[in-house]
């Protein structure tokens, strides 16, 4: 069983009524719009994210899936010229207003399309984030090094070999890894952009496995190309185009029953 002892846990705000909301929902979007520049990106999202469930993000390319993704841990802040409006709440805390990204992110963890691992071992790439948290005790970075490479199901592969670099592993490996290297900080939330469009099938399978034992202990956020890949592992689905979140609901329903007009199209692969 894995535990999840994130000791600088977010806060939920104190009134009886959000403390049940917030049981059960971790992000609560508000009316969230996005701009690059002049151009929008994200309108008007409105979404609350279940805690402990795989929630996907489907839609044709370009209509602000990774946008939206990204304002969860706001990496978006990184981008010259972009600017937010609206609120993201996660526990009831206003992401935008009162946290600081740095310790956002050590909350919100994130894995890439391209697995990306530090020119570094293994070892010292799992161990960074706790070394960057001030943990410097040999003893516990071994113990969170082994625990977090469990969780990402690649010790047993690994485990030899802790001190080469993490450059000569397989992508699927790498990737592992990577998710590793974001649970080493104990996150809540796993936010993953497309983790497995450079992966063989074997590979995807197990981070599917994965993703799916993880959301035991983290939520689960990701943005898919591929819709066999939601209807096999996400609880929830939201439909994204042209920057709308157009329908969001259980990942059954909106594959086999959808309701809007655009849903219905994407899905039985009649789009554009
Ligand atoms: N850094 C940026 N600067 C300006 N525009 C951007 C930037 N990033 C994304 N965009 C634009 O915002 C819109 C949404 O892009 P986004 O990457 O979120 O879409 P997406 O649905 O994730 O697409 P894909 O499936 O192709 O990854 C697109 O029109 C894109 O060109």
């Amino acid at each position: 069983m894995m535990t999840n002892n994130n000791s600088m846990a977010v806060q939920a705000p104190a009134s009886a009524a959000s403390l049940s909301v917030y049981s059960n929902i971790i992000f609560d979007c508000k009316g969230l719009d996005l701009y690059y520049g002049a151009f929008q990106a994200l309108k008007k999202i409105s979404m609350r994210i279940e805690r402990n469930q795989i929630t996907a993000l489907i839609g044709p390319s370009g209509c602000g899936k990774s946008t939206f993704l990204r304002t969860l841990n706001r990496m978006n802040d990184l981008v010259p010229g972009c600017r937010v409006e609206g609120q993201v709440l996660l526990s009831g805390v206003d992401i935008y207003k009162e946290i600081d990204p740095i310790v956002l992110r050590r909350h919100v963890g994130m894995v890439f399309q391209q697995p990306n691992p530090f020119p570094k071992s293994i070892y010292d790439n799992v161990a960074y984030g706790p070394r960057l948290k001030g943990i410097t005790r040999k003893s516990d970075l071994d113990e969170i090094v082994e625990r977090s490479l469990r969780q990402a199901a690649i010790w047993d592969e690994l485990k030899d070999r802790l001190h080469k670099s993490a450059l000569g592993l397989s992508g699927g490996q790498q990737q592992r890894l990577c998710i590793a290297r974001a649970l080493a900080v104990e996150p809540e939330v796993l936010l993953m952009d497309e983790a497995t469009s450079a992966l063989d099938p074997i590979s995807t399978a197990h981070i599917e496995e994965l993703a799916v034992k993880l959301k035991e202990d983290y939520t689960v956020v990701m943005v898919t190309h591929n819709m066999q890949q939601a209807q096999r592992i996400a609880d929830k689905t939201a439909f994204f185009y042209l920057g709308e979140m157009v329908e969001y609901g259980d990942t059954k329903q909106i594959f086999e029953n959808p309701k809007e007009e655009r849903t219905i199209r994407y899905v039985s692969g009649n789009f554009g």
